[in-house]
This record gives structure tokens, C-alpha cells and sequence, in this order.
């Protein structure tokens, strides 16, 4: 009930609808009942016995004829009042799905790293269609249903009384076990049907991320593996969806078991009562009597039905609610941030700062100070904490310990929008849409001047959306392009900027994937701009095209490029080094390099493997530059 509650709020942006719907229904359950009551007139009049008296003249043509009419008028006003609810019910159960599958999505966006890490994009897709659809139908189907069950049985019950109470009698006896057996097989239904919906979810996850690692897989050869696998998950699927087709079999033969008990037994009684001398009960009634009852199967095979649509329902909703529950890591702190910030410089500083996840200290100790304008390269041996530095600036998580601030203001004072609206991360495994080049470069411009999501509004009456300007500026994405390295390979291709990219970019190589995603960082114009690893698949011809236009670029913001090729660095204003979370040097190339330390001896050793790749005659060296190379980018075991 608590959960049915949390549902309330939609409902409640409906609420004409469903009540105006709602009484339509009952208003047609019983008009449905008229024509049994005129039947019965009908049948009276004909044997003659409308009021009991043999000597009474029977049923005139004229009055069988408004009857007929009367039978008629009942179907089309019963007829109106449905179509009166659909209007109201169905459209507002279609409604209400509209708006929970805008704000789930809403919400989904302001969810952060820390979720999507956990959650498995198959699964939530599951949820934004099977689950909302299990919801729509109970708001929509179900609702009404109920109401016409409920309103059927009152109406229908309140007539058997009136013409009869011992075969009513009868009937009360029998219903509840039929209800009885109908609502534990319908819970069954329920079990199996979420038993199912878990396999689906499961089985969206699977080919998911088997269409998303589709070059893996490929490059493997795994095909038969994953045909395999799939094959397994889609046998259980079947399995899970025959044995919920099973539980319906029985119910219906068992239902049709007890009515015919039920008719039976009132046929026998209501002889009786018809032949018992100086009875009142008449043919015409006892006719009303079976009619009325006939009503009643419907909304009771129903009963069943809807438990398990209202049951499916509301655990598709707390499916739902998980992800409204969801909260992001990091938010804004009510009262902390500043709203009057709203542009940022770029000044960055750390003062002891400490990152923790369970017992492994990623970040250890770390102070640091990088000037706005500043090119700051970083490096280190992989799982140092190079990326996570770069994430603690965009607060995807706050450190442990210690201080990061911004142009001198602590981050947890500064709004989101401000902080994430003045950094641009270039990611390590970018990731470009399906769409154009011009799109995927183009892509973040305007976020910020788009309207807000208005959530928890009734699509009735509501504004349509403002149409959203699509096109980026031309000239700024072509500029983006050029300082990222792009523009002569996009020139090239037939389309220009206007060629499309599969889901993930696949018609571009590596290299061009990553420069098409520095250059939708430079394109927004950040105060700070960090580049993780997005070097790494280009050549040096283009790396050193990439750096002079990151050179340009970092004119006034600070350009934060993480790398572990010495070429890519050597042109940074200041390195820093990172080692098991410490920062352990720090200065110009030329300082480091007189260190002699860690940065001085990957230079060493890059400087040797690019001689040797040009030279037959290798140093006699036992330990080859590669292995030392490769020692000195191993993983770095975390202090714990
Ligand atoms: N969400 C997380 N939960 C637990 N540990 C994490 C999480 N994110 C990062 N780590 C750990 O933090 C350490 C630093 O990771 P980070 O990604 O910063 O390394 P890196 O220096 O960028 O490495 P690479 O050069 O390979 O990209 C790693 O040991 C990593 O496993």
C-alpha cells in the first residue's frame, strides 16, 4: 500500500479523468443489467402472468416493441458510458506513462558515474519499457476493471437479492471459492510472471553489451561462444514464460468447472420455487435470475486477472521507484553552494588531499598547486590515480580528507552546473553518438542554455516543448576540429562534418575518435580542459599537431593532459608525476629530466625503444627498453 502511495502523485494530475471514467464505468455495469429486467417483462407478459392473475391480458405488440427499443437504448447508453471511460481512463493511463517515462528519464540524467557503473544498461532499458508498460496497464486496464468488478457485483447482487435470496444464497456460496482459487492462481501467475521479467532483463543486459562489444567479440572469435550463451538465456526465458502459461490453463477449466456446478444447482432450485403452488417467482424472473448471474462471470474470471495485473503492476512501479530512489553521489549541498558563482577561471589547487575507496588509498596526501593558464602534464605507472585526480575535479567523487578548490572557492561551494559547465573531460574510451560529425563535436555546446526539465506536471495543458536549435555553429566546430587535429581527415571524407557515425563512432579509426572527442571538449570552451589518455592511438605527427593546438587552446585555461609518452608532455608548463596515489615529482621537463627520477627514466627508455625501432643492431643490453618500458607502466599496487 505504502508503494501504491508513492504512485499517487501521477494519479493525481488525472484526477478528473479517472473520476468522470470511473463513474462511466459504474453507470454502464448497470445499464448492462436493464435488458435481463425487460426480457423478463417480456417473458411474463407473453405467458400471461404479468402480475400473477392468469385473467390478466397479456403482452401487447406495441409494449414487446418498447421493450425491444428499450433493450436497445440500454446497449447504446451502456456503449456511450465505456467509450466516455476510455476517453477518460485509457488516455489517462497513456498520459501518466508519458510523464513517469519523462521523469525516470530526467532523473536518470541526474544520475552520476558512481550509478551507471553499477547499473547494466540492458536492465534499465527493460525497466523504461516492460515495467513502464506492467504500470500503464494497471493504471489503465486495471483500474477500471476494478471498478467494474466492484460495481458489477454490488448491482448484480442487490437484483438476485430482490427476485430471489435462496438462490442467492446459492451463488454466495459458490463465488467466493471460485474468487478463492482464481486470486491464489493468479498470484502464481505473478510469481512466474516476475520470474520472466527478471530473465528479460537479464537477456536485454546480454545482447546489449554484446551489440556494444561487438569488435571484441569479433577480434576474439568468440561468436559461437556468445550464440551459445544467448542460446542458454533465451532457453530459460522460454521455460520461465511456459510455465506462466501453464497456471492459465487450469484456472479457466476449473472456472468453467464450478459455473456449471453453479447454474446447475440453480436450475434445480429455481424449478422449485417456480412449480411450489401460490409461488411469486416467476419464469420471467427466474430468466432475469440466470441472466444477471451470467453478468457475473466476466468480472469474476476478471477478479483473477486483475489481482495479478495489480500485482505485476506494482512491483514493475518499486522496479521503477529504485531508480527515482537512486540519488547521485555528489549534489549540491542546499545552502553551501554559491549560486552567484557562475563562470570559473581555472586556478586549480589541492591541499592534502586524500581519496579512499574501502581500504585501498588512492590519492595519498597530494598538494598541488596549477595557476589558471597553466598546460600541466600528468603521468605515473597505470593505477596511480591519474584518472581519479581528473574526476575529483568535476566532483564525481569528493576526497576523503583534504581540500580541492577552484579559483580559491572550495568545490563543495560551487554549483554543479558551474563546476561541470566550465570543465570539459576528455574521457578514455570516448564515446560518439549516431549522428553526425558536426553533432558529436557540437554536442555540448548549448547544454547550457537549454530549459530546464519540467517534471511532475500533467501533460494535459502543458506547453509542447520549444523547438531545440540543433545545429551547432559551423564556425566553432570547425575551429574545434582544426585545433584537435580533425579537420584534415573530416575534409576529407565525401561528407564533411555532416557524415555520419555508427552508435560508437565505427567508421572512424581510433585516432580520429579520440580527436573528434577533444575536439567537442575544446569546442565548449572550458576554463579547465582535461584529457585523459586521448594521445595515446595517435601517431607523433599528429600528437605533435594535437599539442601545438592544445598549446593554443590553453591561452587562457588551464589544460590538464595526462599522457605516458614523454613526447606528448615534454611542451607542458609543469608535470607532475604520480606514483601509488603520491605525487612524487613535479616541475618542467627539463627540471624533472635533471631529477633523474621516474619521469627522467621513462624518457630514458622511450628515447631508447624509438631508437632501437629504427635500428637493427640493437644495444647489447640484457634488459631490453621494452621490458624496462613496460616495468615502468605496470600496474601500480595501491597502498592499503
Ligand atoms: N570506483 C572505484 N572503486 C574502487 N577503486 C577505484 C575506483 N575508481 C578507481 N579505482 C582505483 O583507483 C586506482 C587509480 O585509478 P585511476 O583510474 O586513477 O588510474 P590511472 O592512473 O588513471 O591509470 P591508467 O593510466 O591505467 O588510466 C586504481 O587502483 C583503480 O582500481
Amino acid at each position: 500500500m505504502d508503494s501504491f502511495r508513492t504512485l499517487l502523485p501521477y494519479l493525481r494530475l488525472h484526477t478528473r479523468q479517472y473520476v468522470i471514467g470511473l463513474i462511466a464505468v459504474a453507470i454502464a455495469t448497470a445499464v448492462n443489467l436493464i435488458p435481463f429486467y425487460l426480457i423478463r417483462l417480456t417473458i411474463d407478459g407473453l405467458t400471461g402472468q404479468v402480475d400473477g392473475n392468469p385473467a390478466t391480458p397479456g403482452l401487447t405488440v406495441a409494449t414487446a416493441g418498447m421493450y425491444a427499443l428499450g433493450v436497445v437504448a440500454a446497449a447504446v447508453t451502456a456503449g456511450f458510458f465505456m467509450l466516455v471511460m476510455r476517453r477518460n481512463i485509457v488516455v489517462a493511463s497513456r498520459q501518466s506513462e508519458y510523464e513517469i517515462r519523462r521523469d525516470l528519464f530526467a532523473h536518470l540524467q541526474t544520475l552520476d558515474k558512481h550509478y551507471y557503473d553499477r547499473a547494466r544498461t540492458g536492465d534499465l532499458m527493460n525497466r523504461l519499457t516492460g515495467d513502464l508498460s506492467a504500470v500503464r496497464e494497471m493504471l489503465g486496464f486495471g483500474a477500471w476493471q476494478i471498478v467494474n468488478i466492484v460495481s458489477g457485483f454490488i448491482s448484480a447482487f442487490a437484483v438476485m437479492f430482490s427476485l430471489s435470496w435462496q438462490l442467492t444464497l446459492i451463488v454466495v456460496a459458490i463465488v467466493p471459492v471460485i474468487v478463492g482459487v482464481l486470486s491464489y492462481l493468479a498470484r502464481q501467475i505473478n510469481v512466474r510472471h516476475r520470474l520472466a521479467q527478471e530473465q528479460n532483463s537479464l537477456i536485454s543486459a546480454r545482447a546489449q553489451e554484446n551489440f556494444s562489444g561487438a569488435r571484441v567479440v569479433k577480434g576474439y572469435a568468440i561468436e559461437d561462444r556468445e550464440i551459445e550463451d544467448y542460446r542458454a538465456m533465451n532457453l530459460e526465458l522460454l521455460r520461465r514464460n511456459i510455465a506462466l502459461t501453464k497456471v492459465d490453463g487450469p484456472l479457466r477449466s476449473f472456472m468453467s468447472l464450478l459455473l456449471g456446478l453453479a447454474f446447475g444447482l440453480i436450475l434445480l432450485v429455481g424449478g422449485r420455487l417456480i412449480l411450489e403452488p401460490g409461488s411469486t417467482f416467476t419464469v420471467g424472473m427466474f430468466v432475469q435470475f440466470v441472466g444477471t448471474l451470467e453478468r457475473l462471470t466476466f468480472p469474476m474470471l476478471m477478479i483473477g486477472w486483475i489481482t495479478s495485473i495489480a500485482q505485476r503492476g506494482m512491483a514493475s512501479w518499486l522496479r521503477l521507484k529504485e531508480i527515482f530512489d537512486a540519488q547521485p553521489l555528489v549534489q549540491d549541498e542546499p545552502g553551501r553552494a554559491d549560486t552567484r558563482l557562475q563562470t570559473l577561471r581555472g586556478d586549480i589547487s589541492l591541499e592534502r588531499v586524500t581519496l579512499r575507496y574501502g581500504e585501498s588509498t588512492v590519492l595519498d596526501d597530494v598538494t598541488l598547486n596549477v595557476p589558471a593558464g597553466t598546460f600541466l602534464g600528468v603521468t605515473g605507472p597505470t593505477g596511480s590515480g591519474k584518472t581519479v585526480l581528473g574526476q575529483l575535479l568535476t566532483r564525481a567523487m569528493d576526497p576523503t580528507s583534504g581540500t580541492v578548490r577552484i579559483d580559491g572557492h572550495d568545490l563543495r561551494t560551487i554549483p554543479l552546473s558551474t563546476l561541470r559547465g566550465a570543465i570539459s573531460v576528455v574521457p578514455q574510451e570516448p564515446f560518439l553518438f549516431g549522428d553526425s560529425i558536426a553533432n558529436n563535436i557540437g554536442f555540448g555546446i548549448e547544454a547550457r542554455d537549454l530549459p530546464g526539465v519540467p517534471t511532475g506536471v500533467s501533460v494535459v495543458g502543458a506547453p509542447p516543448p520549444d523547438d531545440i536549435p540543433q545545429t551547432p555553429d559551423p564556425a566553432r566546430v570547425r575551429n574545434a576540429a582544426r585545433l584537435a587535429g580533425l579537420l584534415d581527415d573530416v575534409e576529407d571524407f565525401p561528407q564533411g562534418f555532416d557524415t555520419m557515425l555508427g552508435e560508437r563512432g565505427v567508421t572512424l579509426s581510433g585516432g580520429q575518435r579520440q580527436r573528434t572527442a577533444i575536439a567537442r571538449a575544446i569546442v565548449r570552451e572550458p576554463a579547465i580542459l582535461i584529457l585523459d589518455d586521448s594521445l595515446s592511438a595517435v601517431d607523433t605527427e599528429t600528437e605533435r599537431r594535437i599539442v601545438d593546438g592544445l598549446r593554443e587552446v590553453s591561452r587562457g585555461r588551464t589544460v590538464i593532459l595526462i599522457a605516458h609518452r614523454v613526447s606528448t608532455l615534454r611542451h607542458a608548463d609543469q608535470i607532475i608525476v604520480l606514483e601509488g596515489g603520491r605525487l612524487t615529482e613535479q616541475g618542467s621537463h627539463d627540471d624533472l629530466l635533471a631529477r633523474g627520477g621516474h619521469y627522467a627514466q621513462l624518457e630514458r627508455l622511450q628515447r631508447l625503444a624509438s631508437d632501437l625501432d629504427g635500428d637493427d643492431d640493437p644495444v647489447g643490453d640484457p634488459e631490453t627498453a621494452a621490458d624496462q618500458l613496460e616495468h615502468l607502466t605496470q600496474p601500480q599496487k595501491v597502498n592499503r
